[in-house]
């Protein structure tokens, strides 16, 4: 390298061939005079150092960074700057952009791979016509669309149409939505159930975009399910008595607060006691196990004659509690179909014996105003009125 003046620049060969070559460079090159006054920049490096560097000191166009990386002053842009073997008594510096290392074409080509290998569903669709435009593996899965006719559908036809009002709403406000996106549990058509997000895309070119993510939800909703399924077990568990399946006491005083509400709306209703006669004798008698199976059969046979709307427990021991829907004209009859269905048949136990057995009933009509402590209180006394007359009858309660 001489220290000489350089040659200038605009000769026949650095315009004609020199110029045209080192535009053509996809990095920024500048040649330098001796002092590192910028004699020349080709299109890069003006973009990259600003568009007055030439005739300027290089370092007064440049901070340092890091080593080997300088911020130009007038771009701001982090550059990676090389001193390269030139000649002719010049200089030559070589940038190239940190930020831009890939091309705008392999952005969008990595932007793609990323939406087509993303698990959730992704599709695109034009704004006005809400034609889809794109959709990406996983849509063409969750949607079955194996033979690609995806694209150029109606984004609404792709969710299940009960609830034509919702979806619209739904996607106006994806579409008028300027700050991210909006979110909905959805059914598709294939009764897919689906967390849907709306994101509006920024306008390009006048064209504005939606894009539509679906999240499958059948596994996460499945899986609700089942513990909704354990909870509703472990629920019943706890209200069903284990030895009749009959709801038991628990279960009966939740019963009955609904059924007193119900009431004071006007509903008509009546609570029975029934109590097995000398109940005892049978367990002394036969033994426990007996007994149990007794408790069983009577618990089932006391169900098969009351309504679906009516319930039934096992309140404790050989005691049964009922709830019945019904008129004060129909308790006495029903309270009497139970005492016949009981009483009149023997019972046949597994091991063939035929057991003789009663049942004594308390009653009383539910009047409003009463609360459940009450209700119970009559129709316990009705049935202790029966015992002490003589067992297997029904009592209904008179108020004094
Ligand atoms: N096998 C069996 N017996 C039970 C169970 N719960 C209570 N008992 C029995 O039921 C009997 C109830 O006897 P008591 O209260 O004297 O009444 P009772 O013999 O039916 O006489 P009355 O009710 O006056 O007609 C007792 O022997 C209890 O042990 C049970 O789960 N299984």
């Amino acid at each position: 390298m001489t220290s000489s003046t350089p040659p200038p620049l605009d000769t026949p060969l650095t315009c004609e061939v020199l110029k045209p070559l080192l535009d053509q460079l996809s990095d920024g090159l500048t040649l330098c005079d001796h002092d590192d006054g910028v004699l020349y920049a080709n299109h890069v490096a003006l973009r990259l150092l600003g568009s007055n560097v030439i005739g300027h000191r290089l370092e007064s166009q440049l901070i340092d960074d890091q080593p080997g990386v300088k911020i130009a002053i007038h771009t701001g842009m982090h550059l990676d700057m090389r001193e390269l073997p030139f000649g002719l008594g010049m200089r030559a510096y070589l940038f190239r952009d940190q930020g831009s290392r890939i091309s705008a074409d392999q952005a969008l080509a990595r932007l793609r791979g990323l939406v087509e290998a993303w698990p959730d569903a992704v599709l695109f669709c034009d704004a006005n016509g809400l034609e889809i435009s794109d959709a990406n593996r996983a849509a063409r899965q969750l949607l079955e669309d194996d033979h690609h006719r995806l694209t150029r559908e109606n984004l609404s036809v792709i969710f299940c149409d009960k609830d034509a009002d919702r979806l619209q709403k739904f996607i106006r406000q994806g579409l008028l939505s300027r700050r991210g996106a909006v979110r909905r549990e959805m059914l598709l058509r294939n009764d897919v159930p689906v967390e849907a997000t709306l994101i509006r895309l920024d306008e390009h070119q006048g064209q504005l975009t939606l894009m539509a993510m679906l999240r499958d939800r059948s596994h996460y909703l499945g899986k609700l399910r089942a513990v909704e399924h354990k909870l509703a077990k472990a629920q019943s568990m706890i209200s069903r008595d284990s030895l009749t399946g009959l709801c038991n006491r628990h279960g009966f005083d939740k019963a009955l607060e609904e059924f007193i509400i119900a009431g004071a709306s006007g509903r008509e209703f009546a609570l029975m006691i029934g109590d097995i006669d000398h109940f005892k004798q049978i367990n002394d008698s036969h033994g426990h196990l007996v007994g149990d199976e007794a408790l069983h059969k009577i618990g089932q046979c006391i169900r098969a004659q009351l309504r679906d709307a009516d319930l039934v427990a096992r309140y404790g021991g050989e005691e049964f509690c009922i709830l019945v829907v019904c008129g004060a004209a129909m308790l006495s009859e029903i309270a009497e179909r139970i005492r016949h269905a009981v009483g009149d048949t023997p019972l046949a136990l597994d091991n063939g014996t035929l057991l003789p057995v009663t049942l004594s009933l308390g009653a009383c009509m539910f009047e409003p105003g009463i609360d459940g402590e009450t209700l119970f209180e009559h129709a316990d006394d009705a049935l202790y009125a029966a015992k002490e007359s003589g067992r297997n009858r029904v009592v209904m309660f008179q108020s004094p």
